[in-house]
């Protein structure tokens, strides 16, 4: 069953806050995005999951409007705790953006042998020939993953398995194009509040033949083959190879270094295991994923609230009880290629 909590998120895609407000013990109130936040706080804490106004706030002016009154407000209220800041949020909305602080993770963490498959950012209509020099120099391999730029709403889901490079005219940019890794049809989701985390394991892709075949294009959703429920025949495996777990330390490592590049406290990352290096192989980074199979989840949000609080008062006492807004960011950039 999914997380109550994130559940009300999810299906209010407003924001919630945490409000102390002199009252014994924490509450907590839904805004009203369309109404004077001034009126509606103080808050010591705002948690959202603003994602729908964010993608909307570019071709509709209400949501522009709205997510233009969420941030004046955020910036006049300094001291009011923002989980999480709208910048890092918006980052992990565009895969253009989330590969790039992904594609990094193999310089920080190389210890631990951990990666993200090799990509191409597709812009726009590029010729088959281009493509296929760009995937020569970035190193990719058939089969690819083809996934939209935009990496939030249903349409974001729509993905393709493209097998060779006759079929790379089914690209529909903007998107990415990704190596394919076989992974033994496991994916290992890591839950992230603060400084807890989660694994849970769901379906995933089959294991394909590498290198180019003459297959047509698989179309497919992916919530299709990574919710809980999912069962679909693009998961089922027959020689599936038992592979062991993601190392827990390199788990553990990973999480550290994505919450310093991101600046956030509440996401999630997809990350399968490689059936052929065993290498940790990170595929996707969500904002305030939905913590299904964690039941710690609300508890260890507020351990986490408390302790943003805490720390928010041991460093300047006198704003305490003023809430005015707080937003930590991540800055990646990271050279890439694109067509
Ligand atoms: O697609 P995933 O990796 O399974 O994660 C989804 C995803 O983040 C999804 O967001 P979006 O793609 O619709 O923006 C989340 O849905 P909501 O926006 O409705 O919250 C899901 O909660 C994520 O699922 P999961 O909890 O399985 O990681
Ligand atoms: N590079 C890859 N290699 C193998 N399987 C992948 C790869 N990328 C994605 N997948 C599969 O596709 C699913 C959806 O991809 P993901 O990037 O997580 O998109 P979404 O945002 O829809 O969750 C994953 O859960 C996994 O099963
Ligand atoms: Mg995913």
């Amino acid at each position: 069953m999914k997380n109550k909590f994130a559940q009300f998120f999810i299906k209010s895609k407003f924001a919630v806050t945490y409000c102390s407000c002199g009252l014994p013990g924490p509450t907590h109130r839904m805004i009203d995005l369309s109404q004077p936040l001034v009126a509606q706080g103080p808050f010591d804490v705002i948690v959202h999951k603003l994602s729908d106004v964010i993608v909307e706030a570019d071709r509709d002016s209400q949501s522009q409007q709205l997510l233009t009154n969420f941030q004046s407000y955020v910036s006049a209220h300094p001291s009011t705790v923002l989980l999480d800041p709208l910048p890092a949020m918006t980052q992990l909305l565009d895969r253009f953006a989330s590969y790039r602080i992904m594609n990094k993770l193999h310089n920080s963490l190389r210890d631990w042998r951990i990666c993200s498959p090799p990509y191409l950012e597709i812009h726009h209509a590029s010729d088959i020939l281009t493509i296929q020099q760009a995937m020569v120099t970035q190193g990719l391999s058939f089969p690819l993953i083809c996934k939209t730029r935009v990496a939030h709403g249903s349409q974001s889901h729509e993905m393709s398995l493209i097998f060779s490079a006759g079929s790379l005219a089914d690209v529909r940019p903007p998107c990415v194009l990704q190596s394919f890794v076989n992974h033994g049809a496991v994916l290992h989701k890591v839950f992230v509040v603060g400084d807890r985390h989660f694994c849970v394991e769901r379906p995933s892709l089959k294991n394909f033949p590498s290198g180019p075949c003459d297959r047509k294009t698989i179309f497919f959703n992916s919530h299709e083959v990574s919710k809980p429920e999912s069962s679909s025949h693009l998961t089922l495996d027959e020689q599936m190879p038992c592979l062991p777990p993601p190392s827990s330390e390199a788990v553990a490592a990973l999480v550290k270094e994505l919450r310093v590049q991101l600046g956030m406290a509440l996401f999630g990352v997809d990350v399968i295991i490689s059936i052929h290096t065993h290498t940790l192989t990170v595929i996707d980074i969500n904002i305030f994923p939905g913590y299904e199979g964690v039941p710690q989840f609300f508890s260890s949000l507020l351990c986490h609230i408390e302790s943003v609080l805490d720390k928010q008062t041991a460093a300047s006492p006198q704003a305490a009880g003023s809430p005015e807004s707080t937003q930590a960011t991540g800055s990646p950039s990271a050279q890439t290629a694109s067509l």
